[in-house]
Formats: structure tokens, sequence, C-alpha cells
């Protein structure tokens, strides 16, 4: 009991270390069901060209039919052509260590507590940010023209001061892949989300149909995908899909996730152009969506599950 309460304490870098392999309270009671990552088929994640869907050219309009398909379909894509210089107690646990960064508003960033090294982490964090949050606008105003909705509609109800978080991830090798997740399944609760994903090593998988797929690395692209809140303001036309990342027995891995979310003090609801007689309303309305997030996901739910009418 001792080891293991002092193994808790531990980060999963240090338990990694430990032949014997993970605690058990890092261990599924059923492992995952596969006897590596490769035993699932790779998905046929759609790519859209941010630079593209941006500009005033005739490839504009593909691009956005390419993308109103890709978030009817799953939820998700890849990014490329972004314009954004990639640098290089009784819950389960996920074999991994996080970093959590608050980037946006600015005034709730705390650099004094951000990372030193390397030297210049605050200032490309914070350049990073910036530019994402620009991209974000152009998805934004890109699902809302999917739509056939007014482009600013969602970018409105992210309200004055939508938030950033920035989480860095790092996945230690696991002796015991079969029995442990890096991060269990879940759905962001998130706005949106964009992912870098390690250069390297694959380990994201998303649910379609009720199979696991491997979300394969593309160079340089983000991967994106639709959150909770983004789903009810669409009325759930696009749905905010399940991943999970699994573990790799011989390699690390590192990802970083930032997180859009709406001004904490806004309503998030379906809007208004997505209700009719034929798709009445879905969600209820929510102000905070994320504020009940972590207790809903420990009792195993989601609270986009309560929202439903
Ligand atoms: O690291 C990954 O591949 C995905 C991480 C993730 O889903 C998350 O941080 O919400
Ligand atoms: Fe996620």
């Amino acid at each position: 009991m001792a080891a293991e309460v002092e193994s808790l304490a531990s980060s999963v870098q240090e338990l990694s270390m430990n032949r014997n392999g993970p605690p058990s309270r890092y261990l599924l009671k059923d492992g995952i069901g596969l006897n590596g990552d490769s035993s699932f088929p790779v998905l046929d994640i759609p790519v859209i060209d941010l630079g593209l869907l941006a500009s005033s050219s005739p490839e504009s309009e593909e691009q956005l039919d390419r993308l109103r398909s890709a978030l009817s379909y799953c939820g998700y894509f890849q990014a490329i052509n972004h314009g954004v210089e990639i640098y290089s107690e009784k819950q389960t646990l996920d074999w991994n260590d996080r970093l959590y960064l608050n980037t946006l508003p600015i005034e709730i960033r705390k650099l004094e507590k951000w990372p030193k090294n390397p030297e210049k982490f605050s200032e490309m964090l914070c350049e990073y940010t910036t530019k994402l949050q620009g991209i974000n606008e152009i998805i934004l105003k890109g699902i809302a023209k999917s739509l056939n909705l007014e482009e600013n509609c969602f970018v409105k109800q992210f309200g004055k001061k939508p938030t950033t978080l920035a989480r860095f991830n790092l996945y230690p090798p696991c002796p015991t892949p079969h029995l442990v997740l890096a991060a269990k399944a879940h759905g962001d609760a998130s706005g949106t989300t964009f992912l870098l994903q390690d250069r390297e090593v694959e380990g994201l998988q998303f649910l379609k149909d009720d199979q696991w797929y491997r979300a394969p690395i593309i160079p340089d692209a983000i991967v994106f995908n639709v959150g909770d809140q983004l789903e009810i303001m669409t009325n759930g036309i696009y749905k905010s899909p399940i991943h999970r990342v699994v573990t790799n027995k011989e390699r690390e891995r590192i990802t970083a996730a930032f997180f859009f979310a709406p001004d904490p003090t806004s309503v998030v609801e379906p809007a208004e152009g997505l209700i009719d007689e034929n798709r009445p309303r879905r969600y209820k309305k929510i102000v905070d969506y994320t504020a009940n997030y972590f207790e809903f996901f420990q009792k195993g739910m989601r609270p986009i599950d309560d929202l439903k009418i």
C-alpha cells in the first residue's frame, strides 16, 4: 500500500523505469483488447487545405465542401497549409504526464510559472496561440458557411473572452500496452481542439461506428476535432468524436493539444438557423460547460449527454 501511494506521487516518466510494469491503478480491468497498436485499421482521416479554405479562389469552395463532408462524416480532419510553423482514487489512471497552461485570455496567463527551459518557450507558446487563434476563427467561419449560416455565428458564441488551454502530453513507454491506456476514451470539452501529434510515434485513435481507428501521422499537419461545445452549437449536426490514446512499449510520445472554448460567461446553445420542425433543438443552453466536465468524466459520463433534449 505504502509503495502504491508512493508510486501515485511519482511522475509516469519515473514509473516507466520500473521493469515490473505500471502500478495497479493504471491497469484497465479488461485490457483494451489488442496485442499492439497495429492491430487497428488506419483511419482515412480527411485532409483540408486551410490556405485554400481561407482564400477567395475558386478552390475555396472545394475545400468548403470537404470541410462539410469531413465534419458531417466524422468530426475531425487534418489541417494542412495552415501557415503555422511547427516547433520542433478509484479511477484507472492514464499513462501520461501533463502540463496545462492557460494561454487565453491574456490576463489569466501565469507567465511566471511557465517553463523557463527552453528559453524561448513562453514566447513561442504565445506566438503559437495567436496563430492558432486566427486559424480557429477561419475554421469557425468555414463551419458556419458549411451549414449555410451567417459566417460569424459561432465566433459570436465564443463570446468576448474565449479561452485557450494548452496541454502538453508526455507518454512514456509502457511495458504492458495491452493493459494501460495513455488517455482513456473521451470527447473534448472544448469548442474546438487542435492537436500537434508526435512526429514519429502514433497513439491517437478515433472511435467510428463502434470501431477504433488509428490516426496516422501526416508531417506538419494539425489534427482538428470538434469539441462538445461545437456539437451543441451545431445542434448535433457535427459531432464531437470519441478518441483515446494507446501506449507504446518501446517509444515515448509527446503531443500538444490546444483547446479553444467559449467565454465561460457566454451562453452556448444550438444556432437558431439549425433548428426547425424537421430538426428540433437537441440540446439545452449551457454556461461554462467545462466547469462540471471532470466530475462527469470520473463517473464515466459526458456532460453533453445530460444536456440532450
Ligand atoms: O495526445 C493525443 O494524441 C491526444 C490527446 C487528447 O486527446 C487530449 O489531450 O484531449
Ligand atoms: Fe482529447
